[in-house]
């Protein structure tokens, strides 16, 4: 019934409002286009001091005087005259009986006549007195959050009378934060939330407007409190000069600062507020945003929210201040009525073309936002005291007609086009976006068990844990010391197979000389010395393919192992802190044993590699041996018809020529032992001869090779006693092999056991070794070789038993040849063709050496002596120089012509030539031999049987001395 008697609320309600039925701001709040301003009304609850005043509930009794304002508080009681119907109208001084009946139950029933104005009003928005801040900022502000990020300025004002809870609205207390707080805290976290997508600059001001100044809140500390000035700029609108701009990074710093502001906020306790702020008061955000991924142009949104506590219009006469107050209350009074009229030309289609803003500071900030490109939201205080009536009307009419305002909101964005110095910016921008983003990543995966909201992102390789890194250790650890010992190896090793080899050489020196040095013409010799050279040979190649065969074995090994070892990877997350897993222990068995076989490894390839180079060097010693022994035996073919005595000087000859090629071979070997064996013990797998054994193996046989110096140079190279040194020869001692026993002095010349001279460098000089050969300087004390002087040459070999003086042989020349040219003279000295002073190949070397003096007679072989002939000198090594431009000038011209490999030769020496042994292939063993085939040790023995079996050879000591059949059938001896 009472609804039937109510005008219609729509035709209260505005055309815009009535359309409006999603929100405040329409369906679309974020849409450009017309706005008409939100009008949104709080009534605040009645306050302590207001509900004692309220008339007690007595029924039949007037309790409620006429409309009073705050000057006839006190004398009347007071009623309620707003009246919240539902959330967007209020009715304001309803009848007493509806009142009662239906406003206000409690209150008691009318009995006067007095007319009310009961007006009702409808609003975007009404909050009753029980509505809680979070309602409010719900209703009015909250959907301006998005427009402001959106790029639409915004404006939300507090308007009404004082006392009436603007600032409560506003501002709120600490336990019950209003709308700064509540926006602020929504409006940052959205910021925090588009982080990732666009670049949100946030900064804020606070200032207020007090007696027409304005005054900026958030000024530094210390600076002059001076008036800003108002500029309005066609781009930014109004702008305060001066105003100081803050950059809050969080809601906290944002209500630190607004705490800050309202301190230094002009407030006053007036009669009818205790806490009455004396100033509007404007704190502004300025939001300005871009996209992160940003193009040539990129689009900037800015946009401005304002929150804004107004000051309270008062009446004068009611409010009762004096002095500032009054003043204050003046300039408020101007500043709203400013505001009214603004609203009331913005309202009216006649006055709108001009709108009067400038009449006050508070209209010209607010100009944008009344009438300007602004969303505004007016949040209208009022109180439902009758005490408030003039006031609360007034507001509300007020507030009813800002419905009509109607504001053209345009998104504030701005396309700039980057300049390429913008790119560099960018860039730099995203970099460190990147870099700020993998720190945050590696910190969240680093979180125990939390992989936070980079979940998404790629796995990286897990890092390291403890556990593995340990075993990384262990491993660098095992590698270090593999390369460490991984040198010295080496050098053990080679020095092992060096001393081996060269004790080798030594016995088959031995051999060989001991077999030259006798008389034994019957072929044995040379028999013995092939085989000795062959054993030696076959022992070597022997030790070279078990070399070889170990190598082989672990090189197999090694590649197993490592094959083993990358099967077996690491767990990919072994747990730290726990002892290692037996997959981990297993790989670094692995490890180990790998990088030991590596070792192994190289050692058995060093060795290898040296034995080669060894048994190269045999072959080639082996080779020029021969050499000598075949020219030996070519003579000895030649002298089968010869008569004996010529066949002896003649074989003596051949001898002398031929012991140069031992004796450079010898010296070699010599120092290849010392330098060897004073390398140190080999510590290697392949047990390594040791010096005591390589010494005592080469005294075995060294005595017995020594030649006699005495007598008849007949010795018996195996049985005869030890040779005693003497001056300008070697003992054993000399070599430094028996150095216990030092018989050479240091400094003295000295020569080998076998009586060939020790090579020892003096001091600075070099001394060429063979290849292969290690050039670890001697260090055994046991070992040191005697020093010897300027040892370089053939010159230095030790004096030998001279052949023995030519026999003269009278035959007749066709029956009796003289194959070597021995032409003796009429006195019984060699002829004058035969330099007998000169070596007979005419080395020059022989000017630079000291020649040795010929034996005495007594100590010649008896039978070899031939009056008036003198002995055959000992030769020195024949140089190829000395070949080329000089001939023999004595002595037998076929000895010469063996020793220098001439043309002249026997059909059985060309045969002995061309079956020449030459086990390695090396390089020809003379140039004069150019169809030496080179053949192995096997092929050697192989083609010797074959040439055995097809040319016996009945009696031709020839064939036996080659020692062929020995080979086969043993010495023919
Ligand atoms: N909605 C409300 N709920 C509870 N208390 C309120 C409410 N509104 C206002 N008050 C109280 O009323 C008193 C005055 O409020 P407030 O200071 O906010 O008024 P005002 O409009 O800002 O006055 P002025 O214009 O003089 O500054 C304060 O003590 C405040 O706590």
């Amino acid at each position: 019934m009472l609804a039937e008697a109510l005008p219609a609320v729509d035709a209260l309600v505005p055309e815009a409002m009535a359309a409006d039925t999603s929100g405040p701001f329409g369906a679309n709040p974020d849409s450009a286009g017309e706005s008409a301003i939100l009008v949104t009304v709080r009534v605040r609850p009645f306050s302590p001091k207001e509900m004692t005043l309220m008339a007690p509930p007595t029924p039949g009794r007037h309790t409620i005087g006429s409309n009073v304002g705050l000057g006839t508080m006190g004398s009347k009681a007071l009623r309620k005259v707003v009246h919240v119907i539902d959330d967007r109208i209020l009715v304001f001084d309803p009848p007493e009986e509806a009142s009662s009946s239906r406003f206000a139950p409690t209150a008691p029933p009318a009995q006067t006549n007095k007319r009310h104005k009961d007006v009702r009003f409808a609003f975007d928005r009404v909050f009753n007195d029980d509505a809680t801040q979070q309602e409010v900022y719900l209703g009015t502000t909250q959907p301006l959050i998005d427009a402001v990020l959106n790029g639409f300025n915004s404006t939300v004002f507090a308007y009404g009378a004082t006392g009436c809870g603007k600032t409560h609205t506003i501002s709120g207390t600490p336990t019950d934060p209003g709308i700064i707080f509540l926006t602020m805290k929504e409006l940052f976290a959205k910021i925090h939330q588009s982080e990732h997508e666009r670049v949100v600059e946030a900064s804020l001001s606070y200032l207020e407007v007090y007696n027409e100044t304005i005054r900026d809140l958030l000024a530094p500390p210390g600076a002059t409190a001076t008036s800003l000035a108002l500029r309005e700029d066609a781009r930014r609108g109004v702008v305060v000069a001066g105003l100081s701009e803050h950059v809050p990074a969080t809601v906290d710093d944002v209500m630190e600062l607004v705490l800050q502001g309202n301190k230094n906020r002009t407030q006053s306790p007036t009669e009818a507020n205790a806490t009455s702020s004396r100033s509007h008061a404007v704190l502004q955000i300025h939001i300005r945003q871009k996209n992160r991924a940003g193009g040539l142009a990129t689009d900037v949104l800015t946009a401005t929210l304002s929150l804004i506590d107004l000051a309270g219009s008062e009446r004068a006469s009611v409010s009762r201040n004096r002095g500032d107050r009054l003043l204050e209350g003046a300039n408020i009074n101007r500043s709203l009525l400013a505001l009214a009229n603004c609203i009331n030309a913005l309202c009216d289609e006649r006055k709108k073309r001009h709108i009067p803003y400038r009449d006050s500071k508070l209209t010209r900030l607010l100009k944008f936002s009344l009438g300007g490109n602004c969303r505004t939201v007016m949040i209208v205080c009022c109180s439902p005291a009758s005490t408030y009536f003039e006031e609360t009307y007034n507001t509300l009419k007020y507030a009813n007609r800002a419905k009509n305002i109607k504001t053209k909101v345009e998104r504030n964005s701005e396309s700039v086009k980057a300049h390429v110095s913008q790119y560099v910016k960018q860039i730099k921008e995203q970099a460190e976006e990147i870099k700020r983003l993998r720190a945050e990543n590696t910190a969240l995966r680093a979180q125990p068990g939390g992989r936070g909201r980079s979940a998404a992102v790629a796995v990286e390789p897990a890092r390291p844990t403890a556990t593995l890194q340990l075993a990384e250790d262990i491993r660098n650890a095992l590698s270090a010391a593999f390369d460490t010992v991984r040198s010295s190896e080496w050098e053990h090793a080679s020095t092992a197979v060096v001393a081996d080899a060269c004790a080798q050489h030594l016995e088959i020196l031995a051999a060989a000389r001991a077999a030259l040095a006798g008389d034994n013409t019957d072929g044995t010799v040379v028999t013995d010395l092939r085989r000795a050279l062959e054993a030696a040979t076959e022992q070597i190649a022997g030790h070279r393919g078990q070399v070889g065969r170990h190598l082989d074995h672990t090189t197999l090994l090694l590649t197993r192992y490592r094959r083993d070892t990358k099967r077996a990877d690491y767990p990919a997350h072994p747990t730290a802190g726990r002892a290692l897993t037996s997959d981990q222990k297993y790989r670094l068995d692995l490890e180990r044993r790998a990088l030991e076989l590596t070792c192994a490894n190289t050692r058995l390839g060093r060795a290898f590699e040296l034995s080669q180079t060894l048994l190269a060097g045999l072959g080639r010693q082996l080779g020029t041996a021969l050499a000598g022994g075949t020219r030996l035996l070519d003579g000895l073919s030649e002298l089968i018809d010869a008569g004996e005595a010529d066949a002896v000087n003649t074989l003596r000859t051949l001898y002398h020529a031929a012991l140069p090629d031992f004796q450079t071979i010898a010296t070699g070997l010599a120092t290849i032992v010392t330098d060897a064996t004073a390398a140190g013990p080999a510590k290697w797998q392949v047990a390594p001869p040791s010096p005591s054994r390589a010494v005592s193996r080469l005294l075995a046989v060294v005595p017995s090779v020594v030649p006699s110096s005495s007598s008849s140079g007949r010795t018996s190279p195996r049985r005869g006693p030890a040779p005693r040194p003497r001056a300008g020869t070697t003992s054993r001692e000399s070599l430094g092999l028996t150095a216990r026993k030092p018989s050479v002095r240091p400094g003295r010349s000295a020569s080998s056991s076998a009586g060939f001279p020790v090579p020892v460098p003096p001091s600075g000089s070099v001394v060429k070794r063979p290849r292969g050969v290690l050039s670890a300087q001697p260090s055994l004390e046991n070992l040191k070789p005697a020093k010897r002087p300027n040892v370089t040459g053939p010159s230095s070999l030790p004096p030998l038993p001279p052949p023995p003086p030519m026999e003269v042989v009278k035959s007749s020349p066709s029956t009796r040849r003289r194959p070597w040219g021995v032409t003796p003279l009429a006195d019984g000295s060699p002829g004058a063709s035969d330099r007998s002073t000169t070596p007979p190949d005419g080395d020059s070397g022989a000017e630079q050496s000291p020649r040795h003096e010929p034996p005495p007679l007594d100590a010649l072989p008896a039978r070899s002596i031939l009056k008036g002939q003198r002995p055959v000198p000992s030769y020195t090594r024949p140089t190829a120089a000395s070949k080329s431009h000089s001939q023999p000038p004595t002595a037998s011209a076929t000895a010469n012509r063996i020793r220098s490999g001439g043309p002249v030769r026997s059909a059985t020496a060309r045969r002995r030539s061309r079956n020449m042994f030459d086990p390695m292939g090396s390089k020809p063993i003379a140039a004069d031999a150019p169809t030496r085939n080179r053949m192995s040790a096997r092929q050697f023995l192989e083609a010797a049987k074959q040439q055995g079996a097809a040319d016996p050879g009945p009696a031709r000591p020839a064939q036996s001395a080659l020692g062929f059949r020995s080979v086969q059938n043993g010495p023919s001896n």
